[in-house]
């Protein structure tokens, strides 16, 4: 697991080049799929792409890490000072050297970092989510906001404006799309990680849903696989794919060198709901994942689909 860097201090903090590496080897070991897509972009947008993966994914350790437990809402009320100081362009450890850097670069809003911490603030108090309209809120704040702070760094379609038929008009705006696909994934995770949330005692899946199954929370407790569950996780796969399809529809919108890296994320991700499918429907005891040479095979299909107008 991640280890959280030692309190801020006085001491020396690293280059720039340097932090951007220590952000490319942290990617590097904790999302085969993100960082297998960052490789496909430009160096500039990539270790951009880098900087803020390892700001969320430090976010996320401090609630599901391994340290969580001693996470409090004053533990996520510092993390958020700390975050305003990054975008006064003060990096209080080395890690953050790339992120402040990024900002500048990029020009980055502030409001979806915040509103990732308060999905991680939701994981301190909830364990349960009643409806989907409330699943999806959690799913915007902690997933959501990372396809606002990617599209921010890797650009919309510049060549739009210079076409003579579209002069003074606004390019398409992908960033709707952008949020849908950050929801794809995070439902995706939810499905992928049922089993392991549920020894932690929480449940992501809507219990309206449960409830329509006629399933209940012991049968999830208990990892009861039977028709009511795999209808119940058909219905999530299916919801979750119209995810999918939404959120290709923006694609074409960004700037041409992000579409393949995204078109790549996007169906390497979406994969493991075939694979949850292929372990019929065991999310307790088997952890979907698609198998690296499978996430090979796609890259070239990504790869014709982006270049589609
Ligand atoms: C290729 C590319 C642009 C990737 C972005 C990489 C990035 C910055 C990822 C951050 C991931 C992160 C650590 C988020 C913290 C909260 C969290 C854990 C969310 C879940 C991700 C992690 O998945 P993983 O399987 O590694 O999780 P665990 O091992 O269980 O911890 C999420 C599932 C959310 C990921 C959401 C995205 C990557 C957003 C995707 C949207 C875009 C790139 C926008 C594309 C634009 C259009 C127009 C479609
Ligand atoms: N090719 C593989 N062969 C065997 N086990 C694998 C393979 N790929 C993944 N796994 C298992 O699944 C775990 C996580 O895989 P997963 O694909 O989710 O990796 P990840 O780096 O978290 O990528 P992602 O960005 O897709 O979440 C691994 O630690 C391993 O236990
Ligand atoms: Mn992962």
């Amino acid at each position: 697991m991640l280890q959280l860097p030692e309190s801020p201090c006085m001491r020396k903090l690293v280059s720039v080049e340097d932090a951007y590496e220590i952000c490319r080897q942290i990617t590097a070991k904790y999302s085969k799929t993100f960082y297998l897509g960052t490789l496909l972009m430009s160096q500039q947008k990539r270790r951009a792409i880098w900087a803020i993966y390892v700001w969320c994914r430090r976010t996320d350790e401090l609630v599901d890490g391994p340290a969580a437990a001693l996470t409090t809402p004053e533990t996520l009320a510092i993390w958020e000072k700390q975050l305003e100081s990054l975008f006064a362009g003060q990096p209080l450890e080395d890690p953050d050297v790339a992120l402040v850097d990024t900002i500048q670069r990029f020009r980055l809003d502030i409001q979806p970092f915040r509103d990732m911490i308060a999905g991680q603030l939701m994981d301190l108090y909830r364990s349960r989510y009643q409806t989907f309209e409330e699943l999806n809120l959690y799913c915007y704040r902690v997933a959501g906001t990372v396809g606002l702070m990617s599209t921010a760094v890797m650009g919309v379609n510049g060549g739009y404006n210079t076409a003579a038929w579209n002069q003074g008009q606004k390019p398409p705006d992908p960033t709707p799309e952008a949020v849908t696909l950050g929801i794809a994934n995070q439902l995706t995770n939810i499905l992928r990680d049922v089993g392991e949330d549920a020894r932690r005692g929480r449940i992501y899946l809507p219990l309206e849903d449960l409830a329509k199954f006629n399933y209940t929370e012991q049968d999830l407790f208990k990892g009861v696989i039977d028709d009511r569950w795999r209808e119940l996780i058909r219905f999530q796969i299916r919801r979750t794919q119209e995810f999918y399809h939404q959120a290709e529809k923006g694609i074409s919108h960004l700037a041409p060198d992000a579409r393949w890296p995204v078109w790549a994320s996007l169906m390497l991700y979406s994969q493991i709901l075939q694979e949850i499918e292929r372990n019929d429907y065991d999310v307790f005891q088997k952890r979907a994942y698609v198998p690296s040479l499978k996430k090979m095979r796609y890259l070239p299909v990504a790869w014709l689909r982006s270049q589609a107008l």
